[in-house]
């Protein structure tokens, strides 16, 4: 067992489907995963394993923000030898292009976090997407009764924004959507070279002020798991 994920070695599937809440988690497993048993509540935060198409996904809740996801994807990587990760999480959508319950596939993350910051010593690292998830990832989106969009996102260490100007700058230079984590992702894939991907849900526009409930964030955003699942394994 690692430090905060009580799984056995071997009880965690190569590839991994990561909401931030560990709700969300349980409600994927129990709707998307066939035979699915729950191998930790450490915290709360579910993490699950099953099958999908009879092949093995697991599950885990990461918590919300940069440094709690970087908990359970170091964890991931290091104990368990998890090979791609990819994020089915919220966003608030930054782009009129945008409406509620979109997707958006994010190709890269800008942040205002100070992690790379400090990792990188002041250098401005990009992180981005591994290619061929972001593809498939693109080709599985086609034909949903939603738009999905390829593009920056932003990952912000504040949801409520002290200088909600940032963000609109961010928007400015054409960045799709705001959330928490995806940049501290997909900068843990690079250093252990492994695969990541976030794809989000609009759950909120914040150029409109529209937004879904609390219930709808939890059960009701099953096209990004569908775009996850056949990504990571189709
Ligand atoms: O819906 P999840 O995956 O938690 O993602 C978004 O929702 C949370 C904020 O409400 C942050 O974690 C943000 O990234
Ligand atoms: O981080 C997030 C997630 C959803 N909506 C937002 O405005 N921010």
């Amino acid at each position: 067992m690692s430090t905060h994920i009580g799984a056995k070695a071997g009880e965690i599937a190569p590839h991994v489907l990561m909401p931030g809440d560990p709700l969300r988690a349980r409600w994927i497993a129990e709707n998307f995963l066939d035979d699915a048993t729950c191998y930790s509540e450490v915290r709360g935060m579910y993490g699950f394993t099953g099958t999908w198409k009879g092949q093995p996904v697991s599950v885990q809740g990461s918590g919300m923000g940069m440094p709690s996801i970087s908990i359970y994807v170091n964890e991931l990587f290091t104990d368990y030898d998890v090979r791609s990760v990819t994020r089915v999480g919220s966003c608030g959508a930054l782009s009129e292009e945008l409406e509620l319950r979109d997707l958006v596939i994010a190709s890269g993350a800008c942040t205002d976090s100070s992690m790379n910051r400090i990792t990188f010593e002041g250098l401005d690292y990009a992180p981005v997407a591994d290619f061929d998830l972001l593809r498939r990832a693109w080709e599985a989106s086609q034909g949903l009764p939603v738009t999905a969009k390829v593009g920056l996102i932003m990952s912000s260490d504040s949801f409520y924004a002290s200088r909600p100007e940032l963000t609109s700058r961010m928007a400015e230079y054409g960045v799709l959507a705001v959330e928490m984590e995806a940049a501290a992702l997909y900068t843990l894939a690079a250093k252990h070279k492994r695969k990541a991907l976030a794809v989000c849900t609009v759950s909120d526009h914040i150029l409109t002020g529209a937004e879904t409930t609390a219930a709808e964030r939890q059960e009701t955003f099953g096209h990004m798991v569908d775009v996850a699942l056949s990504a990571m394994l189709s």
